[in-house]
């Protein structure tokens, strides 16, 4: 299989290089806005400044790079037959629904998180909201990440909080509740918070919390290394192969049922 990497120069598409040869598979090429700045990467992988000339190298393309590039690579993809394997995080509203109306012409994996341990935290924390009434258990979502990211709350935190409106059969834009600051009056019933620190080279920590005025239960996750990510995104490229075209996430890709 020729994979392509867009982001080939980022933290996550580096070590992609190593997990596409890991499994057997070609590194096709590789995305960067600047080739010629590029150091330390194979001088055998041919290197491109946009997607479309990439896709026209590939069968399927993982993308870790910006959110600002979503609504490009979804024109490139569409008509090509390449799949698209996205991991990019701090989507709009807007480049959202471009993705999700790509998806009615490429086949695409979206995970905000492609550890199986987030994607099984994420089923934990639906069947946890589904269990506890949201008038007596506060859901939190506590998120830290290295000090370079860009976006916030993480990707994950947003999915995990998504799994909980799930759970609660609510809208999680309805009861959403992020960076509190100053005044800001008592917790809302039902709400689900957010709370995002960064420092350091910190790879991924995730807990979401339900505390009631006699209890609290965490479901913790923390990722010691990035790799994690990369070796998961490799395993959805693989499985895109002979895919009918549609969204699917990673809970497709490990084959678990729906809940
Ligand atoms: N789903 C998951 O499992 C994970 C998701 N992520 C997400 O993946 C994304 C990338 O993370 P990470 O590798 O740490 O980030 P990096 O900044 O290290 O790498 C991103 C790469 O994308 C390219 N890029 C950045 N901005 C743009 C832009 N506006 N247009 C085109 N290319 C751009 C850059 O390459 P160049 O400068 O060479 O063009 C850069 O090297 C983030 O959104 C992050 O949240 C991260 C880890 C896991
Ligand atoms: O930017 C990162 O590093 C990560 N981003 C993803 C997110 O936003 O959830 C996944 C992981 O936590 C690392």
């Amino acid at each position: 299989m020729r994979i392509g990497i867009a982001g080939i120069t980022g933290r996550v598409g580096r070590l992609l290089i190593e997990e596409v040869l890991a499994a057997g598979a070609t590194v096709a090429g590789g995305t960067t806005r600047t080739p010629e700045q590029a150091v330390g990467l194979p001088a055998d992988i041919p290197l491109f400044k946009t997607m479309s000339e990439l896709a026209e190298e590939c069968d399927v393309v993982i993308d870790f790079t910006h959110a600002d590039t979503v609504v490009n690579s979804a024109k490139s993809l569409v008509g090509t037959g390449v799949a698209w394997v996205l991991g990019t995080t701090g989507l709009s509203a807007l480049q959202t629904k471009m993705l999700q109306e790509a998806s009615g012409y490429v086949t695409v994996v979206h995970a905000a998180n492609f550890s199986p341990g987030v994607t099984l935290v994420q089923r934990l924390a639906q069947m946890m909201a589904s269990a506890l009434p949201a008038d007596s258990y506060d859901a939190e979502i506590l998120e830290m990440h290295h000090r370079q990211k860009v976006d916030a709350p993480s990707g994950t935190a947003l999915a995990i909080g998504q799994a909980v409106a799930r759970g609660r059969g609510v809208v999680l834009a309805d009861v959403r509740e992020s960076g509190r600051d100053g005044l800001t009056g008592p917790r809302k019933p039902g709400a689900i918070g957010f709370a995002a620190l960064r420092g350091g080279q910190i790879v991924g920590e995730h807990d979401v919390l339900f505390t009631s005025a006699d209890e609290q239960i965490t479901l913790s996750h923390r990722a010691f290394d990035r790799r994690i990510f990369a070796t998961g995104a490799v395993r959805a490229a693989l499985w895109t192969k002979g895919r009918d075209v549609g969204l699917y996430s990673m809970e497709d890709v490990l084959g678990l049922p729906p809940l």
